[in-house]
This record gives C-alpha cells, sequence and structure tokens, in this order.
C-alpha cells in the first residue's frame, strides 16, 4: 500500500489551469524526483500534498504526517531569530513524541555545525536552504516534500544532501522533492515523476530517459546534469 496516494487531482489559480488529472503514487522508505520546467506544477502539487492548498477535483490519501521545506524565496529571512531558533520551529509541528532531535545534531547533518548563534540574515542563500531542511526534519513526519532543495547549492554540498536525504529515505521515510536537475543526476533517485501541468512520465531514472528522449528538448536550458 502506498504512503501517499494521489488520484486524479486538478487545481485552478482564478480559472487558470495550474496542474490537471495528476496521478502518483510514494512508497514507504523511497527518494522521488519531481521534475519540469518552471511553471509546471511541481510547487502548486507539493503544496496540494502538504494540505495547504485544496484539489479543485480528485483525492489526496496518506498514512501519515507530513513536512514541505518550501522554496528559500517563500520565507522573510530578515526576521530576527538565530538559525538554531528557526530550526526549533520545527519541533513545534512534530507530532513525533518519541525520540527528540536537537538542533545541534541537525545542524550538523546538514553541514551547518557551528552556525547555531548566527542570525538567519547573516547566512549564504545557500546556508539559508539548509536551516529549511534541518527544521523540515525536525517534524519527524513520514513524509517529506522539499522544494528545489538544491537550487541553491554548490555541488559538494549537493551531493552530501543527497546524501542527508538518501539516509531519510533508508530509516523509512518517504522523500518528494522537485528538482531542475536532468540527466545523471536523476540517477541519486529511486523514482522520477515528469510534470509539466500533468504527469507526463513516471519510473525509475532509466525507464523515464528511455520513454522520453526528446523530454532534453521540452526542460531545455532550466536543467543541468
Ligand atoms: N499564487 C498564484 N497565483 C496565480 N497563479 C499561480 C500562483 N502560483 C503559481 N501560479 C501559476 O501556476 C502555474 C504552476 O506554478 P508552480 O509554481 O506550481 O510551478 P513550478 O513547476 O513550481 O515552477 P518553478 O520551477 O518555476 O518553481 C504557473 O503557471 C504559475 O504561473
Amino acid at each position: 500500500m502506498p504512503s501517499l496516494s494521489v488520484r486524479g487531482v486538478s487545481y485552478d489559480y482564478d480559472n487558470c489551469p495550474a496542474i490537471k488529472s495528476v496521478d502518483l503514487d510514494l512508497h514507504s522508505g523511497t527518494l522521488t524526483a519531481l521534475v519540469g520546467p518552471n511553471g509546471a506544477g511541481k510547487s502548486t502539487l507539493l503544496h496540494l500534498i502538504q494540505g495547504c492548498l485544496r484539489a479543485n477535483q480528485g483525492t489526496i490519501e496518506s498514512n501519515g504526517s507530513i513536512a514541505l521545506m518550501p522554496q528559500r524565496a517563500s520565507i522573510d529571512w530578515s526576521f530576527p531569530i538565530t538559525v538554531t531558533q528557526m530550526v526549533e520551529l520545527g519541533r513545534l509541528r512534530t507530532r513525533n513524541r518519541g525520540q527528540q532531535l536537537s538542533a545541534q545534531q541537525l545542524l550538523n547533518q546538514v553541514g551547518l555545525n557551528g552556525l547555531g548563534a548566527r542570525r538567519l540574515d547573516r547566512l549564504s542563500g545557500g546556508q539559508q536552504q539548509r536551516v529549511l531542511l534541518a527544521r523540515a526534519l525536525m517534524q519527524q513526519t513520514s513524509i517529506l516534500l522539499l522544494d528545489e532543495p538544491c537550487s541553491a547549492i554548490d555541488p559538494p554540498t549537493r551531493e552530501h544532501l543527497l546524501t542527508v536525504m538518501r539516509q531519510q529515505a533508508e530509516s523509512g521515510q518517504t522523500l518528494l522533492v522537485s528538482s531542475h536537475d536532468w540527466g545523471s543526476a536523476l540517477d541519486s533517485y529511486d523514482r522520477v515523476v515528469v510534470l509539466d501541468g500533468t504527469v507526463l512520465a513516471c519510473g525509475t531514472p532509466d525507464e523515464v530517459r528511455q520513454n522520453l528522449t526528446d523530454m532534453t528538448c521540452m526542460m531545455g536550458s532550466h536543467c543541468c546534469g
């Protein structure tokens, strides 16, 4: 049984369709890439799954709690709090009353050790993104949605974050990660969903590449890897 099941989901912004008839299953302990060009509906789909948008049509069912790491641009970074305080905000949303994670532990995990006392607005863009990831990890949900977590991240740190995501999947968490990566970068994922308003392809990285040989044209210069 999938840990998340999306069936026939459509969403319009003021009668302007963003996604249409999307079907998607995610299984426990898997790392899935959600790729597509600008405006394909990736963020919209993630917000629908998280529940802050409500689908016009279709159903979304999950068997556990869901956290969303938003895009960096959606946050007011001038808010006068420290890195540790920002990560601690994730604790307010956690429903897991079992093992308590420390902000320090999570900052180490995302490679930000030593920066806990710094103010948020004194971080680089890539460091801010890693704070958002640590805050999302603090929530200890069964499903984790990440909206372009690597968009401002340098290649070595990107590899590190993919390792963190892989470890989370191995511990049983279900991850859906929106990305503009393409080509060999997709091999880091178990499965790939290609979205452009609707799901164009879904499968292992090899299956998706084979089924959509002309996809690189559609993806154009948005993509790397
Ligand atoms: N708040 C909004 N109001 C109106 N239209 C919106 C809003 N947010 C997104 N849209 C539109 O919905 C469509 C899907 O946008 P969305 O942000 O989900 O795409 P995306 O795949 O995440 O894009 P990107 O890769 O650029 O982040 C686009 O046509 C966009 O213009």
